[in-house]
């Protein structure tokens, strides 16, 4: 027993934490989790799970769309029903997640964190110490600094609209903006993004993203490049978003989607000797920070991964091997997938096409998606997929835009982080038919 209350304490209750939390509190160990919202985070309750709920009818409506004349009616979408639905959805997952923490052994202790020292934490005014923390404090949204930037909402705040506003201002190009104009385009609202430049989700292939943009321009959205949004303006009952000389435009409801920026401010951090960025906290190879015994995971690391739950459930799990001696290797991060949740989607893991261009070793393969008769069952009529090989035929990359693309880049996932060659390849006898059997079936 150490002279410690606990031999691990989680600051965070997200996917960086409860992940490896459990598993290390079935270990043995004594371990406490602090959360000060609701236990699981922002991914089940206001990010992944909650935004892929709102989804899912708008991949319906656009499914219907392309089969009219197999199928009748066009699908509209009843948005306080879904909105409904979506919180029906994910009601009991902080309850669930934090059972599982509990049935492990974990201790569950609520409200706001705050380090003393390398080896305290004060909580409500009580005091707990620790062998080992853990911080997983995650990030919250970037505000403007602006005029007016109190008239700007969340994307929270948008999945919790009870009524679809009219006239909707997305500020931002990223994953938010272009994910939450898909869903609020097909509800029938009017949606006007504001882009900080001309490209709009910088890291993706961007041929794909301007067939995106070209297709929710068919649909009604307006995208309006290298506007300098400066002000926020209340006007009656509506707000005017300010982007320029003399250029405004009244909209009923405005979307910050301009970014998400670390929690470390406020948490002790400094008091406990870790240091620092404006990107996060700083850590080394084994996710430890500056000071010695105090690790951290999830979103609020600086770091070149991109801050996705993929990569905060594999820092966490990690973390509940080093912490219970089962490796002392450092982090060996697997290639991290991530999908925008677009209709059509854009999907993407490891060497980009834009990397493989600039290689003699790679080689770009192109699958229009369309010619795949698997595709032509519910009728997809645009996609592409860019798949990258080495010299050796092995799959290092791949990305594709599709209606299916964040299910045919999944299951390739094994191929590029085990390195396949051909004989591995074949060795897999796929369910057909399937997305799986069609994706496997372009890179044998
Ligand atoms: C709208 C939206 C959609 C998203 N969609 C996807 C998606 O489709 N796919 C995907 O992979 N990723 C998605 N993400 C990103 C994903 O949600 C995050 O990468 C993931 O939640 C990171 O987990 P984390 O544990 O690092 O941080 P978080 O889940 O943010 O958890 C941090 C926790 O720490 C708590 N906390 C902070 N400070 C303290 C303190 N001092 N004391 C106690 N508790 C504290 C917070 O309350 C929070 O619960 C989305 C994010 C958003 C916002
Ligand atoms: N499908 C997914 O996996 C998913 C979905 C949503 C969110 N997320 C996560 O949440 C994070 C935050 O999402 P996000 O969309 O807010 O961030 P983002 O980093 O993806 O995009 C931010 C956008 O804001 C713009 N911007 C920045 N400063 C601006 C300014 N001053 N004026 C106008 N525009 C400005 C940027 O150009 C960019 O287009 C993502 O990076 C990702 O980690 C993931």
């Amino acid at each position: 027993m150490t002279k410690y209350d606990f031999d691990v304490i989680y600051l965070g209750g997200g996917h960086g934490s409860f992940d490896g939390a459990g598993p290390l509190a079935a270990t043995g160990q004594k371990v406490a989790v602090i959360e000060s919202g609701l236990w699981g985070g922002t991914c089940p309750n206001r990010g992944c799970n909650a935004k892929i709920t709102l989804d899912r009818p708008v991949i319906l409506q656009r499914e219907a769309e392309r089969m009219q004349g197999l199928v009748d009616g066009a699908i509209t979408i009843n948005w306080p029903a879904l909105v409904a639905h979506k919180q029906e959805v994910i009601r009991p997952l902080p309850d669930n997640i934090a059972g599982k923490l509990q049935h492990n052994g974990a201790t569950l202790i609520e409200g706001h964190g705050v380090l003393q020292d390398a080896h305290t934490v004060t909580v409500a005014g009580k005091t707990y110490t620790a062998d080992k923390f853990v911080i997983a404090t995650g990030l919250r949204p970037h505000h403007l600094a602006i005029p007016g930037s109190e008239f700007g909402h969340d994307s929270t705040d948008f999945m919790a609209l009870s009524e679809l506003p009219k006239r909707i201002g997305i500020v931002g190009a990223g994953y938010i903006a272009m994910e939450f104009a898909t869903v609020a385009n097909a509800a029938g609202g009017e949606v006007t993004v504001f882009m900080h430049g001309k490209q709009a989700l910088r890291g993706f292939h961007q041929p794909f993203v301007e067939a995106v943009i070209k297709d929710l321009t068919k649909r009604g959205v307006t995208f309006i490049r290298t506007a300098n949004v400066n002000a926020f303006e209340k006007d009656a009952d509506s707000y005017v978003i300010d982007y320029g000389d003399d250029a405004a435009q009244n909209v009923d409801w405005i979307l910050d989607a301009t970014g998400r920026i670390p929690n470390i401010e406020g948490i002790g951090l400094e008091a406990a000797g870790v240091a620092t960025t404006p990107h996060g906290i700083t850590v080394n190879d084994h996710l430890q920070t500056t000071a010695p015994n105090i690790y951290a995971s999830g979103d609020v690391i600086d770091k070149v991964q991109p801050k996705l739950t993929p990569t905060a459930t594999f820092e966490s799990y990690y973390l509940y091997q080093l912490l219970a001696g089962q490796t002392t290797a450092a982090i060996d991060y697997p290639a991290i997938p991530s999908t925008v949740y677009t209709s059509p989607r854009i999907a993407k893991v490891g060497v980009t096409p834009e990397a493989a261009a600039s290689s003699d070793e790679l080689t770009v393969v192109h699958n229009h998606i369309p010619d795949d008769w698997y595709r032509q069952i519910d009728m997809e009529q645009a996609g592409d997929q860019l798949l990258v090989f080495d010299s050796g035929h092995h799959l290092v990359g791949a990305t594709e835009m599709s209606e299916q693309a964040e299910d045919a880049i999944n299951t390739l996932l094994p191929a590029v982080a085990f390195h396949y060659d051909q004989a591995d390849m074949w060795r897999l006898a796929h369910i057909f038919p399937s997305i799986s059997a069609s994706a496997w079936h372009k890179i044998r």
